[in-house]
């Protein structure tokens, strides 16, 4: 297998998001999970996005990880790879953009690397290194209050400078919108002013057509959906895409069995969905802190409540709340042993189902995400149609409970009926 395009995502809901850009913009594309064995027989596609979970572990440790998927990717002949982060840009101080990023550019003979987390068919936009969340400034959204990486501040030239050792600069979007050569003369501009990453500003699609043309003259770039979609179409106008066989269709076929929901994003987007899928199906709220003080019972009793049901049709169990719930949880128990600990539980209710019969899952979190599929033991992803902007229909490859379809819905995405329209498609 000979890829164009390689990437590297941060997480597994931004993985699948990548994935469905890439697809939808002339290139064929598979998800794996970390690094595959190389007996598992993937199809020979475009691209090749690797996911990783590494947005909330320390800085040292992702760029451990990183390395060895680029590695891994040039290996199989990646021209360029993206280093695919949060389109909201969740990362905290101590890294891991910024360390990540550097490391990666390093690896590739030390380029200046073009960075935008804007995607503007998801609401995020980026004006003066200002990213702007369904218009609302960054520190203004609802990622405020996110469980893990609370976002305080909007300007990204700031937050990535505290994570980084170089110099960040601005590239801003009168010069974006002035086209290739424009961007291309900045950044010589910042790179001889010692920048070691520059924020693009990117408001439509155009400016990330144009950003990612200038970004295929490097090896390395660092962005969301958006980027990728401007790094897609931009290899499709050169003509370097062969015409490969979609695996689309293939990803879609029915595989029947029961199907479930796991949700533990908080966020005010899932949060909505549930109240409107509660109307329509059965959904068991855990209780949180009994996750954390009781969490085998509470396991088993959300294994009861579900037996009978799933039989009658698709059961959702979520651990989301409210912001104000979540600081209250995490006053008394800490930050990150609430969020690991309510995702061991709530991967643990996944694979159970899976055991009993479930082959068709939804879960709702980019960190609840990875550890089910990690649990699942799933190693990569055919990409499918998209059910909503940045959540396509994933089926399984290689995993040991046979061919599952599944959606893996970062918890700001999807309209309010996301989860009827997903298991509409998904049967
Ligand atoms: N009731 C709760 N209280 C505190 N933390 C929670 C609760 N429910 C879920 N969490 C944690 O919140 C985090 C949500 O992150 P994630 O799954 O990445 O969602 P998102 O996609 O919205 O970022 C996870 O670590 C999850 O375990
Ligand atoms: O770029 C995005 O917004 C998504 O692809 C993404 O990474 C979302 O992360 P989670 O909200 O943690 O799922």
């Amino acid at each position: 297998m000979t890829i164009l395009l390689g990437s590297i995502a941060d997480d597994y809901t931004g993985a699948s998001d990548l994935a469905n850009t890439l697809t939808k913009n002339g290139l064929s594309t598979v998800q794996t999970v970390g690094i595959p064995d190389p007996s598992l027989t993937l199809p020979d596609v475009d691209a090749v996005v690797v996911s990783l979970k590494i947005r909330s572990v320390s800085a040292q440790e992702a760029v451990a990880a990183a390395g060895t998927a680029e590695h891994w990717l040039r290996g199989r002949g990646a021209m360029h790879v993206l280093y695919k982060i949060c389109s909201t840009f969740d990362s905290t101080d101590q890294g891991n953009i910024g360390p990540v990023t550097e490391a990666l550019a390093e690896l590739a003979g030390g380029s200046t690397v073009l960075v935008t987390p804007a995607f503007p068919e998801t609401g995020r936009t980026v004006y003066l290194g200002h990213l702007f969340v369904n218009g609302q400034p960054l520190d203004e959204s609802p990622l405020k209050d996110h469980p893990l990486n609370p976002m305080h501040d909007a300007n990204l030239v700031r937050v990535m400078a505290r994570q980084s050792r170089g110099a960040i600069g601005l590239i801003d979007l009168p010069a974006v919108a002035a086209g290739p050569d424009a961007v291309r003369a900045r950044l010589d501009a910042l790179r001889a002013e010692g920048a070691s990453a520059v924020i693009a500003d990117a408001v439509f699609e155009r400016d990330l057509e144009i950003l990612g043309e200038v970004a295929l003259d490097a090896p390395v770039s660092t962005g969301a959906s958006g980027l990728g979609l401007g790094l897609a179409r931009a290899l499709v106008r050169s003509g370097r895409v062969p015409s490969k066989v979609s695996t689309t269709a293939d990803a879609i076929r029915p595989v029947g069995g029961y199907a479930a929901i796991i949700a533990g994003s908080c966020s005010s987007a899932t949060l909505r969905q549930l109240a409107i899928a509660e109307q329509a199906m059965p959904v068991l709220r855990l209780d949180p802190e009994r996750l954390l003080t009781a969490a085998p019972d509470e396991i088993s009793a959300a294994l009861s409540w579900a037996g009978e049901r799933m039989k009658a049709g698709p059961v959702i169990i979520a651990a989301s709340t409210t912001p104000e719930a979540v600081s209250d949880l995490q006053s008394r128990y800490g930050r990150e042993i609430s969020g690991r600990a309510i995702e061991a539980a709530t991967s643990a209710i996944a694979a159970e189902l899976v055991a009993r019969g479930v082959r068709r899952l939804i879960v709702a979190g980019g960190e609840t995400s990875g550890a089910t599929v990690d649990r699942l033991g799933i190693p990569a992803f055919l990409i499918g149609p998209e059910i909503a902007p940045g959540v396509p229909v994933l089926r399984t490859i290689g995993n040991s409970q046979g061919e599952m379809l599944m959606a893996l819905k970062s918890g700001n995405f999807g309209g309010d009926d996301f989860f009827a329209t997903a298991l509409a498609m998904m049967r």
